[in-house]
């Protein structure tokens, strides 16, 4: 049972209208213009009801990633297998299937801690999608690639090859690349495992051998062209949030992108020009770079 997409993120903010403010004004989300009684808010980037669910919380993190299988057989192989190897899995109750816009749903911790929901049965949205920056079109997939997710994620795994097992194993994703960046001297050493879903985005999830409290080390945002990106920048420059990677272009994925701290300090990366692979004929590769040029990091701090 391979996973089809990563559909969405539930991220819980310490101030819902900042994060909102960033999601729009700057990335060019559009407000999904939907509340629930408990305030949580809602950014569009096609005809996904969502990809971004913000939800009011005591700290700046990560809840959740939605894990998209293409059918209810798919996703209840996948249930069965993550059963058979000894994982908890919760049932997801109607109500909450609702608010995420799934037939159904169900909770399970990779060996990290992460949160994931796996589901099915997406209902889509028609409404145009209007960007409030201008930005013609996120890429999450067409007719010819199919849905390839809201863009991708890096989240902490600690113990980095029970996370690779769980992942490539249990939930369906595939290796892309597995890098050894150069690092500073003394710092300790650190690896980050690329994972792919069955679409052609060159990596979906990528797992980084660090722990991270947010649980998230960035999240990343698509758009069409090179001006959108370099439009962008200067949005988040002028709103005064955080830059902390410069222009740049990453190797394994040809990533055209910059890096820029969100509301509460979830690092955003926003680039354009991401590889579309034929996974058919695609050999993993092993890094020991990620740049091609740029991606100057400039840590706050
Ligand atoms: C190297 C790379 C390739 C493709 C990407 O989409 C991408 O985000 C990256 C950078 C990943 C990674 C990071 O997010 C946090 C800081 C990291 C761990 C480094 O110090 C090198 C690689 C960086
Ligand atoms: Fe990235």
């Amino acid at each position: 049972m391979a996973l089809a997409s990563i559909g969405y993120l539930r991220i819980g903010s310490t101030d819902v209208d900042a994060w909102m403010s960033f999601g729009t004004d700057v990335l060019g989300l559009m407000d999904a213009e939907q509340s629930d009684l408990e305030g949580v808010r809602y950014l569009r980037m096609d005809r996904h009801p969502f990809r971004f669910a913000i939800e009011p919380c005591a700290e700046d993190k990560l809840l959740s990633c939605g894990l998209e299988y293409r059918n209810a057989a798919d996703w209840q192989a996948a249930c069965d297998a993550l059963r058979k190897a000894g994982h908890t899995l919760t049932a997801g109750d109607a109500t909450e299937a609702a608010r995420l816009c799934v037939s159904d749903f169900v909770t399970v911790s990779d060996p990290a801690g992460n949160v994931l929901e796996l589901y099915y049965g997406r209902r889509l949205d028609y409404k145009p999608l209007i960007s409030p920056t201008g930005v013609s079109a996120f890429v999450t997939g067409d007719e010819y690639t199919g849905d390839m997710g809201f863009g991708h994620a890096v989240i902490p795994a600690p113990d980095i090859e029970a996370s690779i097992a769980f992942y490539t194993e249990l939930i369906g994703l595939g290796i892309s690349d597995d890098l050894y960046p150069p690092m500073p001297e003394g710092a300790p050493e650190s690896r980050v495992v690329f994972m792919h879903a069955d679409n052609p985005r060159q990596h979906s999830l990528a797992l980084y051998n660090q722990p991270t409290p947010s649980g998230v080390v960035h999240m990343m945002v698509e758009v069409s062209t090179l001006d959108e990106v370099g439009r962008g920048l200067d949005l988040a420059k002028a709103a005064g949030h955080p830059v902390i990677a410069s222009l740049g272009r990453h190797v394994n994925d040809n990533m055209c992108s910059f890096y820029v701290l969100a509301p509460g300090g979830i690092a955003v990366e926003y680039g354009y020009d991401g590889l579309l692979v034929d996974w058919e004929t695609y050999t993993p590769t092993v890094s020991t770079e990620g740049d091609l040029w740029g991606h100057e990091y400039n840590f706050p701090g």
